[in-house]
Order: structure tokens, then C-alpha cells, then sequence
């Protein structure tokens, strides 16, 4: 059965079309990778998705239900690009993630150092254990998005938004950060979609990889259509169409690894 339901979805900005046509459905649990060139509009679906924005047309939604509206978490719906609290330390940006999927909001006493002792586990586990009582301005770049990651994957959410969540990171932590993710994930279950201008780590972590691009161009008036999902590749199989995508879609070859960490 369908868990997130996209039918038909158009978004405009103004005259400028970003999306149209996109149809979509993704059952509970599966990881969903999106690829495509730049500025075609995967961080916009992804907004729409958390109800961040309406689509102009054409209707969502998650399990049977228009997402709601109301301030993030409480909802289910985590985006990893809006997770961290820039007053709070780092280990305090974790513990504050456990919270959001209690009932009853904040934790004290005995469970309160609990929430510290797994916010500390987990912080060893992305390697930030050595500046836990830092405050997230402070860390590198690739050190924030190690936080942000950790923070909502530790929120432990019905649906997770990732929006190119490992681009930062040098090739070594990028692999253990990818282990994490999958850890947690076959143990919450969670639905997760991510933006990734990696190829080959779209099908590794992913169920589907699919290919926003736009099928219609009008060189007078670049603008005037949005890009849809081209392609919806099984990626389960291992049997990967690298060179088939790549062949028509250059741009998304690997990059040489950032230098950050
Ligand atoms: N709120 C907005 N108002 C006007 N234009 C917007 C808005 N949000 C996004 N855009 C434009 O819509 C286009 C699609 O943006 P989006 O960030 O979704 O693309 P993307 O595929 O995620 O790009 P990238 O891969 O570079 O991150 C871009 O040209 C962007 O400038």
C-alpha cells in the first residue's frame, strides 16, 4: 500500500515552472535516492513533502492524510536541513531529538542523564564525542552536517528528509556515516528520501533512485516548464545502470571527494 502519495503535483514560482506532472508512490520503509541536474527543483519537492510549501497543483498525501502543517516534529516528518538549534550544544542538540518523539516533550532526572549517556554514545559513534559541549556554529562544515544527521536520525522519525546530508564529508566519514543510517533505519523502519548528487551512493543506500529532468524545453522561454521524475530506477537488485544515466545525464558524475570532515 501507498504510504506517501504524490498525484499529479505542479509548483510555480511566480511565471517560472519548477515542477509538473510529478506522480508518485513509495510504501512504508523504502529508501527513496533523487537525482538530477542542479536548480531542477529536488530541494523544492522535498519542502513539499513537509508541507514547507503548497504545490500550485496536484495533491500529497502521507498515510491517507494532506501533511500537516503544524511545526515539524511532532508530525513525523524530519528535515535534516532544519534540524539543529543553534543555542544548544551539540550533545544538547541530541538529547533535545530524543524529546521530540515523547508525548510529553522534555525529559528530567534519571531518564534526563539516560537521554545524555545515548546522546554521548551517539556522538562517539559520528565522531563528534570531542566537541559535545561546543556549540554548533563553532564546528567545521562537515562537522555541522555530521550534527544535523545524528540529530534527526536520533528523532527517530516516520519520514526523514535528507537533502544531500553526507556532501561535505571526505570519503572515510562519508562511509561511516552511511552505516549509521542504515543501522538506524532497519531498526525504526523509517521512510526515508534523499537528494544526492552522488550516484553511486543513491543506489547503494537506496531502494529507488529516482531522476527529476525536465522532458520539455522551450529555448525562447527556458522557464516555462518544470522538471518531473524521468526515470524510477530499482536499485534493490544491485544491478546498477550507472553508464545508462550517466550517458544522458553527465552532470551527475561523481565528484572528486570534498576535502573537509
Ligand atoms: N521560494 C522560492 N522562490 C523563488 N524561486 C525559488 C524558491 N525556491 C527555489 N526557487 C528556485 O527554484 C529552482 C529549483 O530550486 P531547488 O532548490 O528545488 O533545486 P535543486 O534541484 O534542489 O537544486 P540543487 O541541486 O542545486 O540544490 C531554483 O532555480 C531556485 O532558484
Amino acid at each position: 500500500m501507498s504510504f506517501v502519495t504524490v498525484r499529479d503535483v505542479w509548483q510555480s514560482y511566480g511565471a517560472r515552472s519548477i515542477l509538473e506532472r510529478v506522480t508518485l508512490d513509495v510504501s512504508e520503509g523504502d529508501f527513496v535516492s533523487i537525482v538530477g541536474a542542479s536548480g531542477c527543483g529536488k530541494s523544492t519537492f522535498l519542502r513539499l513533502l513537509l508541507a514547507d510549501e503548497r504545490p500550485v497543483r496536484g495533491e500529497i498525501r502521507v498515510d491517507g492524510a494532506e501533511p500537516a502543517t503544524e511545526p515539524g516534529r511532532s508530525r513525523g516528518v524530519v528535515f535534516q536541513r532544519y534540524s539543529v538549534f543553534p543555542h544548544m550544544t551539540v550533545r544538547e542538540n541530541i538529547v533535545a531529538a530524543e524529546t521530540f518523539s515523547r508525548p510529553l516533550g522534555r525529559v528530567w532526572g534519571r531518564a534526563r542523564r539516560e537521554a545524555r549517556e545515548r546522546a554521548d554514545a551517539t556522538l562517539e559513534r559520528v565522531g563528534l564525542a570531542h566537541v559535545a559541549d561546543a556549540y554548533p556554529a563553532t564546528l567545521s562544515g562537515g562537522m555541522q552536517q555530521r550534527l544535523a544527521i545524528a540529530q534527526a536520525l536520533t528523532a527517530r522519525p516516520r519520514i526523514l528528509l535528507l537533502d544531500e546530508p553526507f556532501g561535505a564529508l571526505d570519503p572515510g566519514t562519508r562511509l561511516s556515516m552511511h552505516a549509521f543510517l542504515q543501522d538506524l533505519r532497519a531498526e525504526t523502519g523509517m521512510t526515508v528520501f534523499m537528494v544526492t548528487h552522488d550516484l553511486e551512493e543513491g543506489f547503494k543506500l537506496g531502494d529507488r533512485v529516482l531522476v527529476f529532468d525536465k522532458p520539455r524545453w522551450d529555448t525562447q522561454a527556458p522557464e516555462r516548464f518544470g522538471a518531473t521524475i524521468t526515470y524510477d530506477f530499482d536499485a534493490r537488485d544491485g544491478g546498477v545502470p550507472f553508464q545508462r544515466i550517466l550517458d544522458r545525464y553527465p552532470s551527475l558524475a561523481p565528484r572528486p571527494p570534498a576535502a573537509t570532515g
